[in-house]
């Protein structure tokens, strides 16, 4: 696993966005072999969606080949309601981007039988070859996508009941109203999103930082589902500082020097690395010329 630290919130949207830019670059999607990425909504994503539209309007990004497929949706909240994922998804991302309508698929929440609706998806991401990329936020509580506390780590798409804590967090959604919040999603497994070829996680704030130190220092534990990331082969995890402070220094430091080696090996040898980690100077190695970002 790899975690990039970022000062702030704007920085590691900055740093998710290029990297999306870059799979997406590398894969060459074509209409017969589209990109397929996984998605997330809430605050978290809003930041990366706002630099990816930015880099489709430089001209740098096109997601004509790229197909979606979201997280999670709210049970029985009508499709065009402001705070559906629907709406959130298509207001902050795809309305802005030329990405093409059959391209995108969210999860019905208001399909008459949940349960189908559910293996449809899954069956839908098997069809279209799996995930390449499934980006995600997590909650206070260690969440991904819905899977709260207790969610099996080889759970697939189903209809879950929210926890509390989620309720109450998500009502600033809904004018503060708990009440207004729906009380069911339909959300994929925690195994759908380790089923992708790369798992990229984004994590800010203080408010999960001890999320992120149960991620990271303790073991893989259905109690905070994103530590699943653990088992993955190809698992990054980028966070800001307010999100490293329940980490051990010797964590944060070791993966600081991590990421300067390297960028030492690409031959950014001058990048400046927040926190007091020592500048390691490594020759770039023309033998191992490895690609940025991987
Ligand atoms: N189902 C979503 C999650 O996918 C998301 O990661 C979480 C955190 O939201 P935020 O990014 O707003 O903190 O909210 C909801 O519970």
């Amino acid at each position: 696993m790899r975690l990039i630290i970022r000062e702030d919130y704007s920085e590691v949207s900055g740093y998710i966005a290029k990297y999306i830019k870059e799979r997406i670059r590398q894969f060459k999607p074509t209409a017969e072999r589209p990109f397929v990425l996984g998605l997330p909504t809430g605050s978290s994503p809003i930041g990366t969606y706002k630099a990816l539209v930015e880099l489709h309007k430089a001209g740098e990004l096109s997601f004509e080949h790229v197909v979606t497929f979201n997280m999670d949706e709210y049970v029985g909240l009508p499709r065009d309601h402001p705070e559906s994922y629907h709406s959130f998804m298509w207001k902050n991302l795809f309305m802005h981007v030329d990405i093409k309508p059959e391209n995108v698929n969210i999860l019905d929440g208001n399909a008459e039988d949940l349960d189908e609706e559910c293996k449809r998806f899954e069956a839908e991401i098997a069809r279209v070859g799996g995930i390449e990329l499934f980006l995600g936020g997590i909650g206070p509580d260690g969440h991904i996508a819905f899977n709260e506390p207790g969610s099996s780590l080889t759970s697939r798409t189903r209809v879950k009941t929210l926890a509390y804590e989620t309720i109450i967090a998500n009502a600033r959604f809904f004018d503060g109203d708990v009440s207004k919040v729906p009380k069911l999603a339909l959300t994929v497994g925690v195994a759908t999103v380790m089923d992708a070829r790369e798992v990229c996680i984004i994590i800010t704030g203080a408010h999960k930082s001890i999320a992120l130190a149960k991620c990271i220092e303790d073991g893989v534990n259905h109690m905070w589902t994103v530590s699943a990331v653990q088992m993955h082969p190809k698992g990054l995890i980028v966070c800001d500082e307010d999100a490293t402070l329940e980490l051990h220094v010797k964590t944060v430091k070791y993966f600081k020097s991590i990421e300067h080696v390297h960028h030492s090996l690409i031959g950014a040898e001058n990048l400046s690395l927040q926190g007091g980690v020592k500048q390691l100077r490594i020759a770039t190695s023309p033998t191992n010329p490895k690609a940025p970002f991987e």
